[in-house]
């Protein structure tokens, strides 16, 4: 177990969003058809473009969030770990947005290549029930439970009313909050969907949420930080593709990522 590991994750993140003054969670998605020809030649591609990302970004970044579907073959699997050994290099936690959850003897081996990777946290699916999300809720990982997803299809299923009444969202707030034994159960909650965001919100006051879908997905920001936020101020609030790739045609990339984490800081803080 890491250092970071050590501590519980929420504390650790609202110590660095106090450190920072950003609730900026920024994306690490190395989509290699857009990398710079730069880094496109380099040992390590998607390594050597985080790199420059977050020597850009660290400054105005709560945590950083690579999806794990952009690291899924042999050597993404090392530039993830070269990316999260760097981002804590930079005191900066890291959420593995992997989704992930099986029957519990598979979930257990999840968990643990999550913690060898060294994540700080992980995003998991509630489809498969409690027994799927143990081993990850008994780790010292933080585990953001897909709650209200941001994609146009996220209200097919869990915008559903329930014959025992509320909807299937509502009803996975409520359970995550009964799952919080150890403190560490965040919700994800998509800033397309800014009147879920409030009704969850006020089912579970206490608990963080990680916002995704500001940025390329054209979510609500101002929602996002007022009902992201639990109670202490501790929640995030994701844009990956708008700011790693603000620069994409630009020589200075990288400069532009760091312009467009800053920007988007400063336009959160409007709501904090
Ligand atoms: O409901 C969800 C859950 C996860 N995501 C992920 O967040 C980022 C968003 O990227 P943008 O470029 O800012 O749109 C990406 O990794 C998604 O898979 C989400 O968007 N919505």
């Amino acid at each position: 177990m890491s250092q970071s590991q050590n501590q519980n994750f929420f504390a650790r993140l609202g110590e660095r969003i106090d450190e920072t003054g950003s609730v900026v969670c920024v994306g690490l998605d190395p989509d290699q058809s857009r990398l710079p020809d730069e880094v496109r030649d380099a040992d390590l591609p998607r390594w050597q473009f985080n790199r420059r990302i977050i020597d850009a970004t660290h400054e105005h970044a709560a945590c950083y969030k690579p999806n794990a579907a952009f690291y899924e073959d042999a050597d993404g699997w090392r530039a993830l770990a070269e990316t999260i050994a760097y981002a804590h290099g930079k005191d900066v936690p890291v959420i593995v947005d992997a989704k992930r959850a099986d029957i519990g003897n598979t979930a257990r081996q999840y968990a643990e290549s999550l913690q060898d990777l060294d994540a700080d946290a992980v995003t998991v699916n509630p489809y498969m029930g409690e027994d799927s999300l143990k081993p990850f809720l008994s780790t010292g990982l933080g585990v953001f439970i897909l709650c209200r997803t941001s994609n146009p299809g996220g209200a097919d299923i869990q915008n559903r009313e329930l014959e025992a009444g509320g909807t299937v969202y509502e009803h996975v707030a409520r359970l995550a909050s009964t799952w919080n034994e150890n403190d560490n159960v965040g919700l994800v909650v998509g800033a397309t969907a800014p009147d879920e965001l409030e009704d969850i919100r006020r089912q579970v006051p206490s608990l963080p949420f990680l916002v995704p879908g500001v940025g390329a997905q054209g979510g609500d920001a101002e929602a996002a930080v007022e009902y992201g936020l639990n109670e202490d101020g501790v929640g995030v609030v994701n844009s990956t593709r708008g700011i790693i790739f603000a620069g994409e045609d630009s020589d200075d990339w990288a400069g532009a990522a760091g312009q467009a984490a800053k920007r988007l800081k400063e336009r959160l803080d409007q709501f904090r």
